[in-house]
């Protein structure tokens, strides 16, 4: 199939051809002739798998240049998330010179509204700053045609609930409806559904629900042990990027302290960071100036940075789909990634029901020793001596050294030299820095953890309790999840109300596939289940229409 014969024009198709799009993705295939009929549809899609695209083509698509006013608007839960909305529609609407703002808080309202006032096609934002821009009369959304929840089922979840009644209130009872995700549990899927009018449930069907390419495995870690598995696993798989994610705020500052101070390029992001850098860090991390981005669930979802090898979710996630959204960082635009999920003994019950969510087995990894972390650093070293003397211009600068090479070559022995120089490219395991993480309490056990006879499947997910006091009732202020983060400073709200049911973590990581560090998997390798991915359609026959605006 072509994108030409989807219904898109010549410059749409002439873009998409510039920019390296062959051809449609599955998601893209089903979706954007529905939504260029005007059908409201809701689409679902493992990661990384186009669906910005899916929504965003057809919207593009049907936009009147001429006419100056907002016809799309795209929800998006995060900030980083509306800014890559933003830039990818765009991109994909320059043949009609489109004009597609970005609103989100923690920057400047005012500026925004400048941007506004100077001509809006399209708008992508966070709720609670589109509420307010609502509320300042900067938006009118009368003349609305498309209205978008990416991430639908996190739009739709009750942290965001409220400021999303009250933007479709705002919106007129004919627009078209589009939600996308890659999990859309059922309960959330209701809801979705009474804003939607007839819709179309595209779900891509695949045997697994985490993305096809990324190798998932866990690590069965103490806590105390956590710290320096990581460490020894970022030295023995290299990752090209890694994100590391970790359940609160606290817990990144630390870790990016402890990385930074045993030598890698860390940096993090979290909703306590100041909204610049936390552009800045995501700029640089896929720049490639960091290689270790460690994250709260702020960054589980959306964010598609290529090259990211490899995700470490520090903390396994408390609900399922969280899990999917991190590890989905990940194997995107078919590239293959892996996923290392670190478990204490009494959180089995939750890698279980997040198998049970993915259908699909993680496989235990056995964590590098320290004898192996300093031979997967040493050859490191070797290969970077390698390349830099096979390297014309990098040998052209060492002939600077030539007068003190010589001299000292007349005083020593050449290996002791050599040794030298190789000491000081290898991380000494018996001289690392100390590095102290603060204690996170494990999740509330659900079964399955070792010890315990109980063989009851976990179904950790969606755990609603109140009794986990250090998540939910975040004792030191210092709560992880991103549901934190739109903090209200900037009018980006919704976090409190849902932090008392689920306070999420991110736990995305990809990996290149080939790293040696298969040694390390003690189960058996290459007995991968076939991964067939079919097409298949689910119509939504048996779907509540009406709707609040229905009448
Ligand atoms: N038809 C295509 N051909 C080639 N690359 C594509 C195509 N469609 C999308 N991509 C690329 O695939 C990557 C993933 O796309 P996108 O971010 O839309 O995924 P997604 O399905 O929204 O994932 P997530 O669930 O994580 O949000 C992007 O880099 C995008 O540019
Ligand atoms: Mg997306």
């Amino acid at each position: 199939m072509k994108f030409s014969e989807l219904g898109l024009s010549e410059g749409i198709v002439k873009t998409l051809t510039e920019i390296g799009y062959e051809q449609p993705t599955p998601i893209q295939e089903e979706t954007i002739k529905l939504a260029l009929e005007g059908r409201d549809v809701l689409g679902q899609a493992q990661t990384g798998t186009g669906k910005t695209a899916a929504f965003g083509l057809p919207t593009i698509e049907k936009i009147n240049a001429e006419n100056p006013a907002i016809q799309a608007l795209v929800i998006a839960p995060t900030r980083e998330l509306a800014v890559q909305g933003q830039e990818e529609l765009f991109r994909f609407g320059k043949s009609k010179g489109l004009k597609v703002r970005t609103v989100f808080g923690g920057s400047s309202i005012e500026k925004q509204i400048k941007g506004l006032k100077a001509g809006a096609h399209i708008v992508v934002g966070t709720p609670g700053r589109l509420v307010d821009l609502i509320k300042r009369k900067a938006i009118k959304l009368d003349q609305l045609e498309t209205l978008i929840l990416d991430e639908a089922d996190e739009m739709l979840n009750m942290g965001f609930l409220e400021d999303i009644h009250f933007i479709i209130e705002k919106t007129p009872e004919n627009r078209q409806t589009l939600l996308f995700s890659a999990t859309m549990p059922a309960d959330i899927k209701k809801i979705g559904v009474k804003f939607m009018k007839n819709p179309e449930h595209i779900k891509i069907a695949a045997k697994e629900m985490t993305a096809d390419r990324i190798d998932q495995y866990f690590v069965k870690t103490k806590e105390f042990e956590k710290f320096d598995v990581l460490t020894r696993l970022l030295d023995v798989e290299r990752p090209e990027l890694a994100i590391v994610f970790g359940r609160t705020k606290r817990r990144v500052d630390e870790l990016i302290r402890g990385l930074k101070l045993r030598g890698y390029r860390a940096e993090g992001m979290h909703g306590d960071l100041d909204q610049n850098k936390r552009l800045a860090v995501l700029r640089d991390f896929k720049a490639g100036h960091i290689d270790v981005l460690v994250a709260t669930d702020v960054a589980a979802r959306g964010l598609d940075v290529s090259g990211v090898t490899h995700v470490y979710n520090y903390d396994i996630t408390q609900d399922q789909e969280s899990y999917v959204h991190r590890i989905g960082r990940t194997g995107r635009a078919g590239k293959s990634g892996r996923s290392v999920t670190f478990v204490s003994y009494n959180e089995m019950g939750y890698l279980r029901a997040i198998e049970k969510l993915t259908n699909k087995e993680m496989k235990g990894l056995k964590p590098p020793t320290k004898e192996e972390a300093y031979q997967a650093s040493l050859s490191v070293a070797m290969d970077d001596v390698l390349r830099d003397l096979s390297d014309e211009s990098g040998k052209a600068k060492l002939a600077k050294f030539d007068k003190q090479a010589a001299s000292l070559l007349e005083k020593f022995d050449a290996k002791e030299l050599v040794a030298l120089l190789l000491q000081g490219r290898v991380k000494d395991p018996d001289n690392q820095e100390e590095v102290k993480i603060t204690a996170e309490r494990p999740l509330p056990y659900n079964g399955e953890g070792k010890g315990f006879k109980k063989k009851g499947k976990g179904g950790g997910g969606r755990y609603k309790g109140r009794g986990n006091g250090d998540r939910d009732g975040n004792r030191d202020g210092n709560r992880g999840g991103y549901r934190g983060n739109r903090d209200s400073k900037d009018g980006e709200r919704g976090g409190d109300r849902k932090r008392n049911w689920k306070d999420r973590d991110d736990n995305r990581g990809g990996y290149r596939e080939k790293r040696d560090d298969r040694r390390f998997d003690d189960r058996k390798q290459g007995e991968k289940t076939p991964r067939k991915r079919t097409t298949g359609t689910e119509k939504s026959a048996g779907f509540v229409m009406r709707s609040r605006g229905d009448k």
